[in-house]
């Protein structure tokens, strides 16, 4: 089961690659094994070439990596979904443009999505008339500090599909590969028109 869903992951990178959304060795990606066990991005590798074995099994709770190697700088932030979602099999983290500028222009803790067909590309959206709220975090390089803060927030409020790191990029997950895909695909799509929008209206 898992060796499948790493082999879908492995695809899934080349096409992140392939789009541009993990520029110079930007990003990470990772899949659930089981409730312990996940398997990580090497740290620093080019996350558009990636291959299997370059997935680093990590313990959940621990973060350790019995291999020895260096999972993603981002560790905490995949083992807390893992931890916080336990439908959530797959996690993707890029560094688009439009996730980069859109979370600095948005002042807010939260993007509201609204009046965009594509809100439907989200699972259980069904309606461009209802909003979605994308929470938006502060960047920190101690990633420990981060998740703790995501975690709190995600105790408050409903935290679906993914988040914003401002300035940094998006993080989102699925309950298999193809659903984190098209979570990726529909909010990256939906960053873009946002961000349009606001450049040609004022409203
Ligand atoms: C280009 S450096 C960016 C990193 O600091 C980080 O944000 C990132 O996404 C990749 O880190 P990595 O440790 O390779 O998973
Ligand atoms: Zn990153």
């Amino acid at each position: 089961m898992w060796q499948q869903r790493l082999t879908q992951l492995v695809t899934a990178c080349h096409w992140i690659g392939s789009k541009g959304w993990a520029p110079a060795t930007g990003g990470n990606m990772s899949v659930r094994e089981d409730e312990q066990w996940c398997w990580l991005s090497e740290s620093g590798r080019d996350k558009g070439t990636l291959t299997t074995d370059d997935f680093l099994k990590v313990n959940i709770a621990t973060l350790q990596a019995p291999s020895g190697r260096t999972p993603s700088a981002e560790t905490g932030l995949h083992t807390l979904i893992y931890r916080l979602f336990p439908e959530a099999n797959a996690v993707l983290h890029v560094h688009t443009v439009n996730a980069t500028v859109l979370s600095r222009i948005e002042k807010n803790v939260q993007l509201a999505l609204s009046g965009y067909e594509m809100q439907k590309s989200l699972t259980g959206q069904q309606s461009h008339l209802d909003t979605v709220p994308i929470a938006i975090f502060e960047n920190d390089q101690d990633i420990a500090a981060l998740s703790a803060r995501i975690e709190a927030y995600a105790e408050q409020h409903p935290l679906h599909y993914g988040f914003l790191l401002r300035g940094h990029g998006l993080t989102c997950w699925g309950k298999d590969v193809s659903e984190a895909r098209r979570h990726l695909e529909g909010l990256e799509f939906l960053f873009e028109c946002e961000l349009k929008r606001r450049l040609y209206t004022t409203e």
